[in-house]
């Protein structure tokens, strides 16, 4: 299958073609460049310089359409909101791993964005798409368009779904508390992102107001946990890697065992899910260039809480290693083909 990548200059691209390079089933067929197009992507990233050797090419819908079998949008969200239409339109089959597509409400997009949301006929076409999670819709034949979820979401929704689709948490009494590597912000520094700010130092952004929040809540939502949560993201001086700490109320008295039990059948057909045992808990190195989310439960019997801490690395699982993983599922092709990466470690 001839895969193309749009935004191949960015961190996310950059990890597709670094997938799709040996990938047994997709192979590069053409990168595009918005800004970059003549030069060899090579140029850009030089630790790529093994896959051939491949110019940026302009974005044109009809050339991709008639090029590639798939392509992949790692483009920044408002930007996917243009582009996407233009090649569905042609016919192409899009993986988007923007925020442009994931909100069915309008209005959520443009209160949490603050940009315009992209046309709602294709909004209602995007399947939003998290394997563990809705598998069955992503395979159906009709998927053309599948919207990749965010890293953070990822992280907090897979470590939510065991508890949440059981009816186990109070409503109005999840927090999560998350950490990002820098990567997540994408390759472009701002001043938040440069050296000085980051090194020796750990700090809150977006306090209460993370647009991957509603994100959140629309799956919930789908799970009849119908209130709001409080979320919040800190930058972390890594590369890579995401921690969400997840707190609920229970509703029901289970012990850590049941806990436990619940989250390993939950997941226990997974590839990509791995559960520590009990009174293990995981760190972001762990899953490091990996497609892995793994987690550790724990039970506070004092306060009637549970603590579910989940990593992912965030520009694989988090991403472009999601992004395949539902382009394996959407050609039919065994989910972990070109995904069988064992974590770097240390
Ligand atoms: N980084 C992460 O961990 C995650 C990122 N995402 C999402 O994935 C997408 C890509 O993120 P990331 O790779 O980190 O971002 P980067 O900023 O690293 O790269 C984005 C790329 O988009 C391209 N681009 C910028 N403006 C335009 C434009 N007007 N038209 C076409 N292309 C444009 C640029 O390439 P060029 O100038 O060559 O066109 C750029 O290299 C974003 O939507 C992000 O939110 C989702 C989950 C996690
Ligand atoms: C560390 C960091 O800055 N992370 C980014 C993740 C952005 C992202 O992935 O954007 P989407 O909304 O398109 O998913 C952030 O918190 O905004």
């Amino acid at each position: 299958m001839k895969a193309g990548v749009i935004g191949a200059t960015g961190y996310g691209g950059a990890e597709l073609l670094r997938i799709l390079q040996s990938h047994p089933h997709f192979e590069i067929e053409a990168v595009y460049s918005s800004s970059q197009q003549g030069k060899s992507i090579v140029e850009h990233y030089p630790h790529l310089s093994d896959i051939v050797p491949m110019t940026l090419e302009d974005i044109e819908p009809k050339e991709i359409a008639r090029k590639t079998g798939v392509v992949f949008l790692a483009t920044p969200s408002g930007i996917s909101a243009e582009i996407a239409p233009l090649l569905l339109q042609e016919g192409c089959t899009v993986i988007d791993l923007s925020g442009d597509f994931r909100l069915k409400n309008t209005n959520d997009y443009e209160t949490w964005y603050k940009k315009s949301p992209a046309p709602k006929e294709w909004i209602d076409q995007a399947v939003y798409a998290m394997p563990e999670l809705n598998r069955e819709q992503i395979k159906t034949k009709e998927t053309k368009f599948i919207s990749n979820p965010g890293c953070y979401p990822t992280a907090t929704l897979l470590g939510l779904a065991p508890l949440v689709k059981r009816g186990l948490v109070e409503e109005n009494s999840i927090l999560v508390d998350a950490k990002s590597g820098v990567s997540g912000a994408g390759q472009t520094a701002t001043f938040g992102t440069i050296f000085n700010e980051l090194n020796e130092n750990f700090k809150i952004y977006k306090v209460n107001a993370h647009q991957h929040i509603p994100e959140i809540e629309q799956m919930l939502a789908n799970w009849n946990y119908e209130s709001p949560i409080t979320f919040n993201t800190h930058l972390v001086p890594m590369t890579r890697g995401i921690m969400a700490t997840i707190y609920g109320k229970l509703s029901a008295d289970v012990t850590q065992e049941e806990l436990l039990e619940l989250y390993s059948n939950f997941y226990k057909d997974e590839p990509f899910i791995r559960i520590r045992p009990d009174g293990v808990f995981p760190a972001t190195k762990e899953v490091y260039g990996s497609n892995y989310c793994d987690m550790g439960i724990g039970l506070d019997t004092r306060t009637g809480r549970v603590t579910v801490v989940s990593v992912i690395d965030n520009l694989m699982k988090g991403a472009a290693g999601q992004a395949i993983q539902n382009a394996n599922i959407l050609f039919g092709f065994d989910e972990t083909a070109g995904l069988q990466f064992t974590p770097v470690y240390p």
